[in-house]
């Protein structure tokens, strides 16, 4: 239970309660709130409404299962990549057990009290690789989003050993190996589509040179109407992994279109996106598209998204192969990936803004 009794939470002590003693949006939802606070009120124009919602169509769903013979699968991947820029993949290898014990490292973790998950936010963790956090930037947002999130940066194992909270660490570690050979698989796809044949030491640092696990919570809200979960952003990274529940809220934006599209969850799925990185270096030919979480009115919610990151000394930019040997016009320029990063981190989520920072003017 919160420290802070209930009754002398007054809504301008709100930020103070969630953002700097750490008892986040859980803390708000376990006492029972009835309003939701005026600070997670989001402008209409951030509001997901059904006129903009589409039913009649949906992200790809691969089926991995015949990797080792079928070819069209890769070629599917990046299909799914250029014109959705996410999709669901099943009989991925990785096994459920592995996904379950992570959903469930997920709720031990946020039912822990306010004052030891407090020990890992940015004040107060020992090291910038683990990080409990609410909303996204709140000293940068006009309006917080209703998330609780706990954001592991994967170094070696040992810094795991003693630095991740050992209410998740093993489970979020076992996520984090058990995903490796489908990630690979995926890359290499991916890289076949743009006529890289050979991911060698030098372009594997620079495709999954890094990792983050993220483990997302997201409690049941009063008025999820008025607010959001995750605000409209794509993701920093070359690919994300995404583990969701069967709860349900996640949209994606259709190509070239103002619509969005529910991803409905599938029982042993993991969803894959492409991430602003990939976007750059295949000069815009993979889509690393905008989407939100909603808020539910009923249910609490739960996702661990692995983002498969360049290595942030790394310099990403369109690949040298898509320039040469595919004859195009760079439409991005070299970024140190860790600058990119620091800019999408340092502001509210705006959509496809970030990407703004490689763009060739
Ligand atoms: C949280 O809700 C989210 C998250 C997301 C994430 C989507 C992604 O795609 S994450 C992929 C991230 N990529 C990497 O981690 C690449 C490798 N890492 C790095 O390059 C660095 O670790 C770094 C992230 C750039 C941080 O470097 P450091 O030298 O430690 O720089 P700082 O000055 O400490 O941080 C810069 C700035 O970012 C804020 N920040 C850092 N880490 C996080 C984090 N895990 N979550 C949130 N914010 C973070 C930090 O506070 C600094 O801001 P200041 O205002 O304090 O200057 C998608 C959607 C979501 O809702
Ligand atoms: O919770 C989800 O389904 C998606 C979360 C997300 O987009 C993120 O953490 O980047
Ligand atoms: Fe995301």
């Amino acid at each position: 239970m919160p420290t802070t009794a209930f009754s002398s939470i007054n809504f301008s002590d709100i930020t103070d309660f969630v953002v700097n003693e750490g008892h986040g949006v859980k803390g708000l939802s376990d006492v029972g709130l009835k309003t939701l606070p005026k600070q997670y009120i989001q402008p209409l124009t951030e509001r997901i409404t059904t006129s903009t919602i589409i039913v009649d169509d949906s992200i790809p769903i691969i089926d991995m299962s015949n990797w080792d013979n079928d070819s069209k699968i890769g070629e599917n991947i990046c299909d799914a990549a250029e014109k959705w820029g996410f999709f669901q993949i099943i009989n991925h290898e990785i096994p459920l057990e592995v996904l379950d014990n992570v959903k469930a490292a997920t709720y031990r973790f946020f039912k822990q009290s306010a004052e030891e998950k407090n020990k890992h936010s940015k004040d107060n963790s020992c090291t910038n690789n683990v990080r409990y956090g609410t909303s996204f930037t709140p000293q940068a947002e006009k309006a917080l989003e209703w998330k609780d999130y706990l954001s592991l940066f994967y170094a070696s194992d040992e810094e795991a050993a003693d630095l991740w909270p050992s209410a998740c660490r093993d489970e979020a570690l076992d996520f984090l190996r058990n995903s490796d050979i489908v990630i690979k698989k995926l890359l290499k796809a991916l890289m076949k589509g743009l006529n890289v044949n050979e991911i060698d030491q030098t372009k594997e640092s620079l495709l999954m040179g890094s990792k983050r696990i993220n483990l997302n919570y997201y409690p049941k809200c009063p008025n999820p109407e008025l607010t959001v979960g995750v605000g409209r952003h794509s993701d920093v990274s070359t690919l994300t992994i995404l583990l969701q529940d069967n709860i349900g809220g996640l949209y994606v934006k259709k190509l070239d279109s103002d619509a969005w599209v529910h991803v409905p969850p599938i029982d042993g799925a993991i969803v894959i996106n492409v991430g602003d990185a990939l976007q750059i270096m295949s000069n815009g030919k993979y889509k690393s598209i905008e989407h939100r979480v909603i808020a539910n009115g009923n249910n609490n919610r739960i996702s661990v998204p692995i983002f498969v990151n360049p290595n942030p000394n790394h310099l990403i930019g369109p690949l040298q192969e898509v320039i040469e040997k595919n004859g195009e016009k760079p439409i991005y320029k070299q970024v140190l990936y860790s600058d990119y990063v620091k800019h999408f981190f340092r502001k509210a989520h705006d959509g496809k803004e970030t990407i703004d920072f490689a763009q060739i003017n």
